[in-house]
């Protein structure tokens, strides 16, 4: 039996970085209100009395964010009705990870510009959140690039808005005369000058890699990616920058931006959608840091989709970059990655940061029949473990089950025979190979938690997590989950889904 103090020890959702402002003391809404009339109307009270904020009203985000920039930060700030309302605490939390990259000693600092740290935002939207965050948190100046007038308009009155900090941001017009520009084209610079005179839960798992440094890079010639210019034909002759910065549009299409009902951060078609979705934008980006690999020490990106993230970490190694880094952003039931990549060659060999054992892993359920819910796969991820006997405790408001199996209990979830849950008797379990009479059981209980996620509509993302690293032997573990995962895709899933 644990003892008290263990059972108290349960494994948080990780949600924030530790410098993050928020992370011991997340916001007081009602102190907030008290202090700011403005936002006293979106403060809420639960009957127990706990105030809250109707994520659901863009009205609220965006007053919230408003007076968290605000109070926290020193901030002026304002988006127009409908455009992308940032969270604070989340994008505060790539900020941080940035900086993690920059002062890690993994390739060498920049020499030249002494402390001065220069960044590029790529679409920094009218909310023009980075510029903000990177400029008043730790005094970074920024190019800030944008598309559509209203992101422009809206960004420049964001960094005028606070004379603090002004001198710091530029912000740059990207426009289509530039699309023409393709990576092999070498006057792109020309279509810059005529341009030049405007503008949660935290890493959970986080890897480094070392890839040979000399490594021809094949260009994949077919770019599906056919908007404006990125980074190449945006960025000027002679530029550096100490890292770049995206958050991309996630999505191919608004009906898959599908508009999360438990959440309203307002967002427009140009801010939301490309063509080929965020894995045509962030291939396109990886192509361009190709041609400018000498101008930054760091490209890093936001991705939506654990399944790009595979194949774009995939692309890298084609590419011949030197390192790649990738962690993960969870904001309540949502699951970001933070992608990050190299070309300067790394001073010191690190082969992997990743711990030895995998004590956590995941899989994505994607064709979701219509009628199932997260709430469905939770409550069968609960009734899979209850049925063999293991003790089960399903948290419905943050999506997570916890699970205590004894070692009989674990050779029953690995056996041939195990009994799947309701209306899942058809699947097939485990391969025989995978037998658990072969296997070397713990003596000790397995003690994990398995959360869902909401990716996008239809799309679930099913995390499992060892309570103790040192604790039992990790191959039990990822049996058991490769098993649960079988049975979910068969009884959810319209098709074949992704393994990750
Ligand atoms: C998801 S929004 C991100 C806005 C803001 N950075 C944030 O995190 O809330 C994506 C932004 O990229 C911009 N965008 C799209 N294509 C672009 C391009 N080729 N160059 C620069 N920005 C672009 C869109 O206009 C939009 O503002």
């Amino acid at each position: 039996m644990p003892s008290e103090k263990n059972k108290r020890k349960r494994p948080e959702r990780p949600t924030i970085h530790p410098k993050n402002k928020y992370s011991d003391n997340p916001p007081d809404f009602s102190l907030l209100a008290s202090l700011y009339p403005s936002l006293k109307p979106f403060v809420l009270y639960s009957r127990d009395g706990r105030p809250r904020i109707d994520w659901t009203d863009f009205n609220s985000t965006r007053e919230l964010t408003r007076v968290l920039l605000l109070h926290d930060h020193g901030l002026n700030w304002w988006i127009p009705d409908g455009q992308l309302c940032p969270t604070v605490l989340n994008r505060s939390n790539y900020i941080h990870w940035v900086e993690d990259l920059l002062s890690s000693d993994i390739i060498p600092k920049n020499s030249n510009d002494g402390d001065i740290v220069r960044g590029f935002d790529i679409g920094t939207g009218a909310n023009c959140i980075y510029p903000l965050l990177g400029a008043s948190l730790l005094g970074w100046t920024f190019v800030g690039s944008d598309v559509t007038d209203v992101a422009l308009e809206w960004a420049e009155k964001n960094v005028k808005g606070n004379q603090h900090i002004s001198e710091l941001i530029e912000i740059r017009k990207v426009t289509d005369c530039q699309g023409a520009i393709s990576i092999e084209d070498s006057n792109c610079g020309e279509s810059v000058n005529c341009e030049n005179k405007m503008d949660g839960n935290v890493t959970v798992v986080e890897e480094a890699e070392l890839l040979p440094s000399s490594f021809d890079p094949p260009l994949d010639m077919n770019k599906k990616y056919s908007g404006p210019p990125l980074l190449l034909g945006v960025v000027r002759d002679g530029e550096k920058f100490d890292f770049c910065m995206c958050n991309p549009p996630f999505f191919e299409t608004m009906e898959e931006a599908g508009l999360n009902p438990k959440t309203s951060c307002g967002g427009t078609p140009e801010e939301m959608v490309c063509p080929g979705g965020e894995k045509a934008f962030i291939t396109r980006i990886i192509e361009d840091s190709v041609v400018l690999k000498e101008s930054f020490r760091w490209f890093t990106s936001m991705v939506g989709r654990k399944v790009n993230l595979k194949f774009l970490t995939s692309k890298l190694r084609e590419v011949g970059v030197t390192i790649v880094k990738t962690t993960e952003f969870v904001q309540g039931q949502t699951c970001r990655w933070g992608l990050a990549w190299s070309f300067v060659p790394p001073v010191r060999k690190i082969i992997s940061l990743l711990v030895p054992e995998k004590s956590s892993l995941s899989f994505t359920l994607e064709g979701l029949q219509r009628q199932f819910s997260a709430f469905h796969v939770l409550q069968s991820i609960e009734s899979f473990f209850c049925t063999g006997g293991a003790s089960c405790k399903l948290n419905a408001s943050s999506f997570v089950v916890d699970i205590t199996a004894s070692n009989d209990q674990c050779k029953a979830f690995l056996r041939d025979e195990a009994k799947p849950p309701n209306g899942a008797a058809t699947c097939n379990t485990l391969e025989a190979s995978h037998s658990s009479s072969h296997l070397h059981l713990p003596s000790n209980n397995l003690s994990f938690q398995v959360s869902v996620y909401q990716q996008i509509p239809g799309t679930l993302l099913v995390k499992a997590s060892l309570q103790h690293r040192d604790g039992p032997v990790p191959g039990v573990f990822s049996l058991i989950i490769q098993q649960l995962e079988k049975i979910l895709r068969c009884k959810f899933c319209r098709e074949k889904t992704t393994r990750n």
